[in-house]
This record gives C-alpha cells, sequence and structure tokens, in this order.
C-alpha cells in the first residue's frame, strides 16, 4: 500500500514538473532558445552549401532573382517570427509591410529539407546567401529555386499597380538601333498608372457572353503546357468591332483590371516601321494586354502617315515577332466595322475571338438605368421598349451620357432618353437590319465624322481619339446565335477552337 502511495505521490511530482518546465520554456522563449541550440548542433554535423544572389551583376544590371528572393523572403511567416524585421508603410495608407534588415536570417522549409536566407550587406552591395545542407542540394534546390520564382511573380502579379503604357514616335526612320542607344535604354513606351474604372460588371453586354469571355481568359492563363505542347505561341487575340461608343475601349480596360495584367496601346500612326514595330514588341513584357485600336483604319488605308507594311502588322499578330521574347500576352484589335477587311486577316489563329458590341437594346438599356440611375422599373420602361420594338436605338456611350446628365431625375432622364430615341435613334436598328441581313455586312454610313475625347486617363502624350458617339448608323443585335454548348464543348481543342462559341457575328 506504502509503495504505491509513493508511486503516486511520485508520478504527481513528475506532472507538476514537467508542467512548470513547459510553462517556463514557452513563457520565457527558452523553447525558442533550446531549438535555436539545437539547430545550431545539428548543423555541427552537417556540411553546408551556401549560394549567393547578388543584387547587381558585374556589368552592374539588376539581377531580377534578387527581386524574386526578395518578394519571396518578405511574404515568409518566419519573418513574422524572426528576432527583428522592419516595416514599411505600403502602397496604400493602412498598410503595413516587413522588410529585411541587413545580416538578417531567415529560415526557411521546403520538401521536408531545411534552409536558411542572410541578407549580407558588404560595401554598400545587397547579397542575398542561401545556406543549404549538401545532402539535400541535390534533392531541393532547383525546385526551391522555381518555387521562389512562382511564389514571387505570383505575389507581385496580386500587389502590382496597372501601368497603361503609350509608345511614342521613333525619330529615326531606319530603325537601326544599337545597344548603347539612349532611346533604347529607356525604351519607346512611356507608362503612366493605369486607373480606369470599367470592370466586367460595369459594361452592359449579355451575361453568358461576359462569362464566356472571362472563362476564356481564366482558361488562357493556366494553359502555359498545353500552348507550348502544341508548338504555338501562348497568346490570345480578341477583335472588338462596332459602332463607336459601344463599349469595345472600356472592355479592353476590363480584361486588363480581370487579368491584372499592364496595358500596352499601341498607336500604328507613331510607329515609322516594321522594324519599329519589332523594337516596341521586345521592349513589352509578359502578362499584358497589347491593344490596336481602329486596326481597320490602318487596314483600309486611312493612316498613311506611316512606313509600317501590312506583312509586319500581320507578323505581329501572328505572334511571330512574339516568341523569341516573353510570352503570355492578350492582344486585342478594335475596329468599327470588320467589312471590308480581307477575312484571312481575321482568321483564326490572327483573332481567336471575335466579339461584337452592338448598339443599345432594351436589355442593355435597363443594366444602363440601373447603374446609371439606380432604376430596377419604371412606368416609362414599356415606352422605351416599344420603341426598341420599332427600330430605333442608340449607343451605350449616348444613352448613358443622357441618363448621367439627368441622374438627378430619373423621370426626365427616361424621357429625354424617349427624345434622343424618337428623333437620333429613330431608324437606326432597322436601318442597319437591313444591312446585316446580307450576311452581317455592314458599314458605318458616317464614319468619316470626328471629334475629340479622352480615351483613357493619360497624360498629354494620350492618343486622342476621334470620333463622334452616336453618329453611326448600326444594328443592335444582342442575341448571339452561335453560343451553343456543342461548339463550347470543343474549346479546349484548340486555342481558336471556341471561335464560333464567343463570336457575334449576325
Ligand atoms: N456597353 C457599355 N456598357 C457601359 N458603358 C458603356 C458601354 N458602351 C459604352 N459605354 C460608355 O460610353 C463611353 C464610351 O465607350 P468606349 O470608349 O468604350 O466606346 P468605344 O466602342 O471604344 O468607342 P470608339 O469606337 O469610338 O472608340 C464610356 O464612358 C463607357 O463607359
Ligand atoms: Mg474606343
Amino acid at each position: 500500500m506504502a509503495i504505491l502511495w509513493n508511486s503516486l505521490i511520485l508520478l504527481f511530482i513528475v506532472l507538476v514538473s514537467l508542467f512548470l518546465i513547459r510553462v517556463l520554456l514557452f513563457k520565457t522563449g527558452l523553447i525558442y532558445i533550446t531549438n535555436k541550440w539545437w539547430r545550431r548542433f545539428e548543423d555541427c554535423f552537417h556540411v553546408c552549401q551556401f549560394f549567393k544572389v547578388p543584387e547587381f551583376s558585374d556589368g552592374m544590371q539588376h539581377n531580377q532573382l534578387y527581386r524574386k528572393v526578395s518578394v519571396y523572403l518578405n511574404s515568409l511567416t518566419s519573418m513574422e517570427d524572426s528576432d527583428f524585421t522592419n516595416l514599411f508603410t505600403g502602397k496604400k495608407s493602412n498598410e503595413i509591410v516587413l522588410g529585411l534588415d541587413p545580416n538578417q536570417v531567415i529560415e526557411d522549409d521546403f520538401l521536408g529539407a531545411k534552409v536558411s536566407w542572410i541578407n549580407e550587406r558588404k560595401l554598400n552591395r545587397n547579397t542575398f546567401v542561401l545556406k543549404v545542407r549538401k545532402a539535400d542540394k541535390r534533392r531541393i534546390l532547383r525546385p526551391y529555386l522555381q518555387h521562389i520564382h512562382s511564389v514571387s511573380d505570383e505575389l507581385e502579379q496580386i500587389r502590382k499597380d496597372l501601368r497603361l503604357h503609350i509608345n511614342v514616335r521613333d525619330d529615326r526612320d531606319d530603325g537601326d538601333h544599337d545597344d548603347d542607344d539612349d532611346n533604347l535604354r529607356n525604351g519607346r513606351w512611356r507608362s503612366v498608372p493605369f486607373t480606369h474604372p470599367s470592370t466586367f460588371e460595369t459594361i452592359a453586354m449579355e451575361t453568358d457572353l461576359k462569362n464566356r469571355v472571362k472563362s476564356d481568359l481564366e482558361s488562357f492563363i493556366k494553359a502555359k503546357q498545353y500552348y507550348h505542347r502544341l508548338g504555338r505561341v501562348w497568346k490570345r487575340s480578341f477583335l472588338l468591332y462596332g459602332p463607336s461608343g459601344t463599349g469595345k475601349s472600356s472592355f479592353v480596360a476590363a480584361m486588363a483590371n480581370f487579368l491584372c495584367y499592364d496595358v500596352y496601346d499601341v498607336d500604328l500612326s507613331r510607329v515609322s516601321s516594321d522594324s519599329d514595330l519589332k523594337m516596341l514588341l521586345l521592349q513589352t513584357t509578359s502578362k499584358s494586354v497589347i491593344v490596336i485600336e481602329d486596326l481597320d483604319r490602318f487596314l483600309i488605308g486611312k493612316s498613311s502617315t506611316t512606313a509600317l507594311s501590312l506583312s509586319g502588322v500581320l507578323n505581329f499578330m501572328d505572334g511571330i515577332l512574339n516568341t523569341c521574347c516573353f510570352e503570355e500576352r492578350v492582344m486585342v484589335f478594335t475596329m468599327n466595322s470588320k467589312d471590308q477587311i480581307d477575312p484571312a486577316i481575321l482568321r483564326p489563329g490572327r483573332i481567336d475571338v471575335h466579339i461584337h458590341f452592338p448598339l443599345c437594346d432594351f436589355s442593355a438599356f435597363k443594366t444602363l438605368a440601373s447603374s446609371c440611375l439606380g432604376l430596377k422599373d419604371h412606368k416609362l420602361f414599356p415606352q422605351v421598349e416599344e420603341i426598341f420594338q420599332n427600330g430605333a436605338s442608340l449607343s451605350p456611350a449616348e444613352m448613358s451620357e443622357l441618363m448621367i446628365a439627368n441622374r438627378n431625375s430619373p423621370s426626365r432622364a427616361l424621357k429625354t432618353v424617349i427624345t434622343a430615341l424618337q428623333t437620333d435613334g429613330d431608324g437606326r436598328g432597322s436601318a442597319a437590319g437591313r444591312r446585316l441581313g446580307d450576311g452581317g455586312s455592314r458599314k458605318s454610313t458616317d464614319e468619316s465624322s470626328e471629334h475629340s475625347g479622352v480615351l483613357f486617363s493619360r497624360d498629354n502624350t494620350v492618343k486622342e481619339f476621334r470620333k463622334l458617339y452616336g453618329l453611326l448608323r448600326l444594328k443592335s443585335h444582342r442575341n448571339s446565335p452561335s453560343l451553343d454548348s456543342a461548339t463550347a464543348g470543343h474549346k479546349d481543342k484548340s486555342p481558336s477552337s471556341d471561335l464560333a462559341s464567343l463570336q457575334r457575328d449576325d
């Protein structure tokens, strides 16, 4: 009995002691010190290798890997847990970001192996030094560096502020650039923050079509391996066509915002030659939307101020120029009409997806009334619907301008829209409808009407655009006949196989 009693007391004392040791270790940080010593002790039995990632190469060029490692390390949870680290305000006023201190050591785990990084600073030169056990090196080094690449790419994509790049004129017309050239070093692009607020949600368009475009873009950005297996350039080309003021440029902005891609707006009138266009493209980055607006004007010879040839543009559209540098580009071409365009230019591969932007129909009108006036329904809606049924229409730009101008009085806004439809828009849809009867062949009646305005928010180098909203006479055809599920089912067979499912040719 006494033995049992003594054993119980002993057990109790052991448990209490263990509990007290645990409290002591965890509350005082002794556990942390013990772990640290233990790791140092373990390291004594391993041969380690060190890899340096200097900030600059010998030629004083930025080492991109240094930047990626920095982005990666600053995102690690071990940064937060480290003894000390720097705190900075982020891009947003309430954001706080962590930053490595010189000579700070950061631990990381990868595939069960422990590695550490030190942010070494000597003679004003920063270098990250990776310490990895020799036994683990062969197994983890390559995948670890790839992991750093992809994590930092993702983080940069999420955090980056989008930019709008605009090509400036090349004063030399020979297109012969050498490496020391200032112009080349600074690049032919000037950029401003891309702050266009347009999103797919703000664009009045068939929901189904919008969703198809979104999923098309999503599947494109995941399809790197697929494109490479096919031996194709990883790009996707869109043609947005339709009358002025129907939302083509806004849609490009929505695409860029959706993808978080920079926008390169190529003004062909500022491209002096084919080699100049090549140079411009070589200076674009991957994960970007490259836009050529009003391509029809160039193709039908209205922009004759440039020595750029058709074949130069076709090479660009085919992506031949891009194979030598980065990929993952979305190309967008806009046109008012594709009537006079040689079908070969618009063939799949050059243009993968055609999207028609029509004038307003009643459904688009309701979307605009909801977004501009906050109206879901109104007693004047049936009257508006009837006018649409009679074939009248306006462009979404005209319609939304009228609504915005009268936003304080929804009834007045609707009456103004009705008057405009009855006068300006009368017969616009039906007249165009007659033209549409011949297989989608249509042409704006007064394409030459020109007007100034600002496209995106840009500085004074921004291209001015030239059309008067609402002067075009085209039919609103919102019901696409080709959005059938059978075609959509073929979507993955080739990058252009879902052309028909998105194409809205009437
Ligand atoms: N479908 C739409 N939904 C919402 N707003 C639209 C739509 N279409 C045009 N708008 C509005 O009209 C204005 C002009 O649109 P946008 O510049 O995108 O037209 P566009 O088709 O590019 O015209 P253009 O052919 O003249 O360049 C923008 O302010 C835009 O917000
Ligand atoms: Mg436009």
